[in-house]
């Protein structure tokens, strides 16, 4: 089976996926001309899961998460499907767009100063995200919505906090605020970017567990992107991992970290402290081709401790290798074929 050959439910209905990428293509302008930065890009984020969009730098990952909300710079080309929460995103008229992107699908980035203004109170900031997302919210209401979210996202004394400004708390409260500016607005669905790269590693964790959190008690389906294995393996229900802007497997988190069916996964994790078993981390030797450079097979074979001849001229589909696993890798299908 291949990836477009996965039944899903149709959209608009309740247990259509949260999100769902179909063969999503696309090109930007770099300094050498157009350049196909997504080549073909297919992943469900089901409702109510927490999915990790994990790969090292380049691979695709924001360009991925902001074709999903339509942030990607002017004069992008993009083709495929894309839906989220059953709308066709790519199909929104500008209003719906603004609406969609202000109460359905909140995108959480790694820069604070991305999403928030420097010279207006954390409070104000608040307020206007959680009426931009409900117009029949009152000014009070929504204060009294901003307080309760800001202590739901573990700042402490919220009231008085709501008074500062953004460069006067510290990176990992500013991470809180940021999740919270996304939280007031109670949307279905969270686009994280790298949500914790910059923070230390206790409030690293502590981001992610509040992330879980979130997601455990009001349901909140989280699409988060790191090249950080170790941070998703305790919270991620599924994974879907990209190489040069395609997607080479896709599974249930824990049985991709213990049992990886690519070859790419497996060096990612032999590159990961948490998950490799021998005293001495791998590295993954190379560097990943450069958008601008076409490769006809797997573009991870000049790299790869087990690429065979026909890895480098034929370029492998994703196909199901166990169930809701799928892989993008020869030795492995071909492994899988000569068991059978
Ligand atoms: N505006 C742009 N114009 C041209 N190329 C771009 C642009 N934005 C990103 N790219 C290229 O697209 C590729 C994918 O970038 P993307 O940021 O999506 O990867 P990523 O996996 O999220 O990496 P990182 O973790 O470093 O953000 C990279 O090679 C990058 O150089």
């Amino acid at each position: 089976m291949t990836a477009t050959e996965i039944d899903s439910p149709p959209a608009g209905t309740a247990s259509a996926p949260a999100l769902r990428l179909e063969d999503v293509r696309v090109e930007l302008s770099g300094s050498s001309g157009r350049v196909q930065i997504l080549r073909g890009v297919s992943f469900e984020v089901p409702r109510g899961q927490i999915v990790a969009l994990a790969g090292e730098s380049g691979s695709g990952k924001s360009t991925a998460m902001l074709a999903a909300v339509r942030l990607l710079p002017w004069g992008a080309g993009v083709s495929g499907t894309i839906e989220c929460q059953g709308e066709d995103v790519r199909a929104l008229s500008s209003r719906q767009l603004r609406q969609f992107r202000a109460r359905t699908a909140r995108v959480i980035f790694q820069d604070p100063w991305s999403s928030l203004h420097p010279m207006r109170s954390v409070g104000s900031q608040l307020v206007e995200s959680a009426r931009s997302a409900d117009g029949s919210l009152s000014k009070a209401a929504a204060r009294e919505l901003a307080v309760e979210t800001l202590r739901r996202v573990g700042i402490p004394d919220p009231k008085a906090r709501m008074d500062v400004y953004p460069h006067q708390i510290s990176g990992g409260q500013l991470q809180r605020v940021m999740i919270a500016m996304a939280l007031v607005a109670r949307p279905a669905v969270l686009l994280c970017d790298e949500p914790t790269t910059a923070l230390d590693v206790t409030t690293q964790a502590q981001i992610l567990d509040l992330l879980r959190d979130l997601n455990r008690s009001e349901g909140i389906t989280v699409l988060i992107a790191t090249h950080d294995l170790d941070v998703i393996a305790g919270i991620a229900d599924r994974l879907v991992v990209m190489y040069a802007g395609r997607v080479v497997e896709d599974g249930p988190a824990q049985q991709v970290l213990a049992a990886p069916k690519h070859l790419y996964t497996w060096s990612l994790l032999q590159a990961a402290p948490a998950h490799q078993h021998e005293s001495r981390l791998r590295p993954i030797e190379g560097r990943p081709p450069r958008s601008d450079e076409n490769l006809p097979g797997c573009a991870f074979a000049p790299r790869c401790p087990g690429a065979r001849d026909e890895c480098t001229g034929e370029l492998p589909g994703l196909e199901l290798v166990a169930v809701g696993h799928r892989s993008a890798c020869l030795p492995v299908q071909q492994q899988k074929e000569a068991q059978q």
